[in-house]
């Protein structure tokens, strides 16, 4: 088990954290069009993994690689950063702490370039 996602509070925390995320993607229309056509039920259910195996908790994203999953999308770094600071901003907002959201944020950076002009 991961320190910092156990320090963040787990899964229980990190299903609130995305739930608020997609909450905060849905409601901006610079990066909302991209998920137009997108199961965001389903999609949140992959985040989740996604992030939990980021952070070192248990494995268990079974869905496609990044750069395959972002193929087609043409994802510029503005929007990149404006995702990243919705999911920043998210953890804030259920209590994660400035130096645990660092860490975080600095593993979601090592995905970046798998992610953009796919
Ligand atoms: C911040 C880093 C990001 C991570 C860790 C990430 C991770 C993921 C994951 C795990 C999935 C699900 C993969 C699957 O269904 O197999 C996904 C899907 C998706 N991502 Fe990202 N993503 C990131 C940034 C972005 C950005 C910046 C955009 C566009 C602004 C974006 C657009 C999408 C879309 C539209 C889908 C759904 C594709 C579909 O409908 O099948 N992602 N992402």
């Amino acid at each position: 088990m991961s320190a910092l996602y156990e320090k963040i509070g787990g899964q229980a925390t990190l299903d609130k954290i995305v739930a608020d995320l997609h909450k905060r993607i849905q409601a901006d229309s610079s990066v909302n069009t991209f998920f137009a056509k997108t199961d965001m039920a389903k999609q949140r259910g992959h985040f989740v993994a996604f992030v939990a195996q980021l952070l070192e908790g248990p494995k268990q994203y079974a869905g496609r690689p990044m750069d395959k999953t972002h193929t087609g999308m043409n994802i510029q770094p503005q929007h990149f950063d404006v995702v990243a600071k919705h999911l920043s901003d998210a953890m804030a907002a259920n209590g994660v702490s400035a130096d645990d959201i660092s860490a975080a944020m600095a593993r979601v950076s090592n995905v970046k370039a798998a992610i953009l002009n796919k």
